[in-house]
């Protein structure tokens, strides 16, 4: 991305990181199946799914100085200062060789967004929007049982205001650029894929 590509020049993995590679967003609410859908599309269509909860949840695993900074936003629910997010997400994009990545859950306000398009000056390709009513929402992620900290009714709500109040407002910025794929995403996950599936086979030429 941008600037670290000229810093570094190479990628972890030896392989030249691209200059301007192809990026999607991947929004939608807490629970609505983002990370399930990008699974397949990195299946489907060769893409890099780098999801911005996974890197900071790594962050504080990796004993990191903003660990404990991190650890106590993502419980209250609270979104995390985008110079900390956009440094691990420039470094997962240095250290992968592909040229084509989905990011899932970022940005998600406005200082998110403003930041990475100042910071690497790359705009989105499109945005998928994964659109679900919350009381769907809220039965998936309690069910979902994988032992996420935020994964409680009382972070959840707190997780279901920030969507609406800040995250929102950005899917209303790239659509107003006709920029957002918006997906019903309250349907069987096969379901939601084809869907997801129409959106990319054109755009791809390694469809299947
Ligand atoms: N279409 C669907 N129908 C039913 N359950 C689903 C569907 N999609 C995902 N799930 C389940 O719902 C839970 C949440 O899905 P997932 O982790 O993909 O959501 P997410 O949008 O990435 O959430 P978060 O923002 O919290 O990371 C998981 O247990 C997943 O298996
Ligand atoms: N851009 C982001 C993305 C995520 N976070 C924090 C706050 C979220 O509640 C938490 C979990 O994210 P998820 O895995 O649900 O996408 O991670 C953030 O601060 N900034
Ligand atoms: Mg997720």
């Amino acid at each position: 991305m941008g600037t670290v590509v000229e810093a570094s020049n190479k990628g972890a993995n030896g392989s030249i990181p691209q200059k301007n590679p192809t990026v999607v967003f991947v929004l939608g609410g807490p629970g609505s199946g983002k990370g399930t859908q990008c699974a397949n599309i990195v299946q489907h269509f060769g893409y890099t799914h780098l999801s911005a909860g996974d890197l900071l949840r790594a962050e504080i695993k990796s004993g990191s100085e903003n660990g404990t900074m991190i650890q106590n936003m993502i419980k209250e629910g609270k979104i995390v200062p985008s110079e900390v997010t956009i440094k691990l997400l420039q470094r997962a994009v240095e250290e992968d060789g592909n040229d084509k990545f989905l990011i899932d859950g970022f940005p998600r306000n406005e200082e998110n967004r403003a930041a990475f398009e100042n910071v690497t000056g790359i705009e989105p390709a499109f945005v998928l929007f994964f659109d679900c009513p919350e009381e769907e929402m809220e039965r998936r992620l309690l069910s979902r049982n994988q032992g996420r900290e935020d994964d409680n009714i009382e972070t959840i709500r707190k997780r279901f205001r920030v969507f609406l109040e800040s995250s929102l407002p950005v899917i209303n910025y790239y659509d107003a650029k006709a920029k957002v794929c918006k997906i019903d995403a309250a349907r069987p996950v096969e379901e939601v894929f084809e869907t997801v599936k129409a959106i990319f086979a054109p755009k791809n030429a390694k469809a299947d």
